[in-house]
């Protein structure tokens, strides 16, 4: 469990962290979200003791980093994949690793087989690419076995069997019971990771729930329908007492309500229906709607995410989680060109 309390980070007069309170906890993976320059990184750093706060605290499993005794075997982090001695081979970089905190030999082969970086251990990790530096930095966080992970943005630089095993590595981390942190950009793949979120806007907490309630509580949820009889259809719905919108592609839509009930009435006044869809906005809508205002750096000739949360209220994506966000929004924004640290 990592706890924290209060946590505020100053960088002079630029307030990074802001009274931060929430507590991450086992069993479940935990997604950290944030626009760029947030304060996800500092508030990561400062949990492992890398950033001095300027008032609150961390606790990890009720303690302070420095009392860990084999901080690896408490808390491993992904935070720069690139912090790799890259004259090293992976195989000598786990092993001064697991040498200095006292994990046995036999760990490195173990930890290198699970992110598969077997058959390079004895290469030097200058040599890597992007992806091979994420598996290292994932093999090194894996290490000490610890009861808490913490990765900042580990999908960076991952094809996607790479992304997919890390999806699988956070659940079943998660499911062994232990506490998964992890901050992303890619509001798709976080949707299908993580069961709850944390998310900030310029170092304050915006939402400290689960997926499925942020979701539901930052977007709009409604049903559509098409039918050669719109006005028929809108009429009947309106006197069932289910007041109906037309959509900005012609549909209608109806909030409130389920689909099946919606079908039922169709069919007592044998009203054909095109379409009967329940829709349900992305993840990366929700996000955009509650972070518009904490947005800090914008992209040059889009739309403040906030238009764009007002136009996913119009249209909400046609669909699944992490679905795209309607076109014609700046949904885009919240991408890679938004990054500051690129990848
Ligand atoms: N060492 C530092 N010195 C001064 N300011 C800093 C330092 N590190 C971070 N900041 C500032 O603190 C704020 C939070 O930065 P941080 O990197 O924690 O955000 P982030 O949410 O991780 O961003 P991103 O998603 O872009 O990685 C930013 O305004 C950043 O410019």
């Amino acid at each position: 469990m990592i706890e924290l309390e209060g946590l505020t980070k100053y960088y002079g007069e630029k307030l990074a962290v802001d009274n931060l309170t929430f507590t991450v906890r086992p069993g479940v993976v935990t997604g950290f979200l944030g626009p760029n320059g947030s304060g996800k990184s500092t508030t990561m750093r400062m949990v492992l003791d890398l950033d001095n706060p300027s008032a609150g605290s961390v606790r990890i499993d009720g303690r302070h980093y420095r009392e860990l005794v084999d901080p690896l075997r408490s808390v491993g982090a992904l935070l720069d994949a690139s912090a790799v001695h890259g004259g090293r081979s992976a195989y000598n970089h786990l092993l001064c690793l697991a040498q200095s905190n006292g994990i046995p030999r036999a760990r490195v082969a173990e930890v290198l087989d699970m992110v598969g970086l077997s058959s390079v251990a004895r290469k030097r990790s200058k040599g890597f690419s992007l992806g091979m530096g994420q598996r290292l930095g994932i093999a090194a966080a894996l290490l000490g076995d610890p009861r808490i992970l913490m990765f900042d943005e580990p999908v960076n630089g991952l094809d996607p069997e790479g992304i997919h095993w890390i999806r699988n590595l956070m659940r079943d981390l998660a499911a062994q019971g232990r506490t998964v942190f992890v901050s992303s950009h890619l509001m798709a793949e976080m949707a299908l990771t993580a069961e709850h979120l944390v998310v900030i806007g310029q170092g304050r907490l915006l939402a400290d729930t689960s997926m499925a309630e942020f979701i539901a509580r930052n977007s709009r949820s409604f049903v559509r329908l098409r039918s050669p009889e719109p006005e028929r259809l809108r009429d009947v719905l309106h006197a069932a007492g289910h007041p109906a919108a037309v959509g900005p592609d012609g549909g209608i839509e109806v909030e409130g309500v389920q689909a099946a009930r919606l079908g039922e009435l169709a069919a007592e006044h044998r009203i054909t229906l095109h379409e009967l869809s329940p829709q349900r906005a992305s993840l990366e809508e929700a996000f955009m709607r509650l972070t518009a205002e904490a947005v800090e750096y914008h992209a040059h000739g889009q739309r403040r995410p906030g238009a764009a949360a007002g136009a996913a209220q119009a249209a909400p994506g046609a669909g699944s989680e992490g679905g795209p966000v309607p076109e014609g929004t700046a949904g885009g924004g919240w991408g890679q060109d938004w990054r500051k640290k690129g990848g």
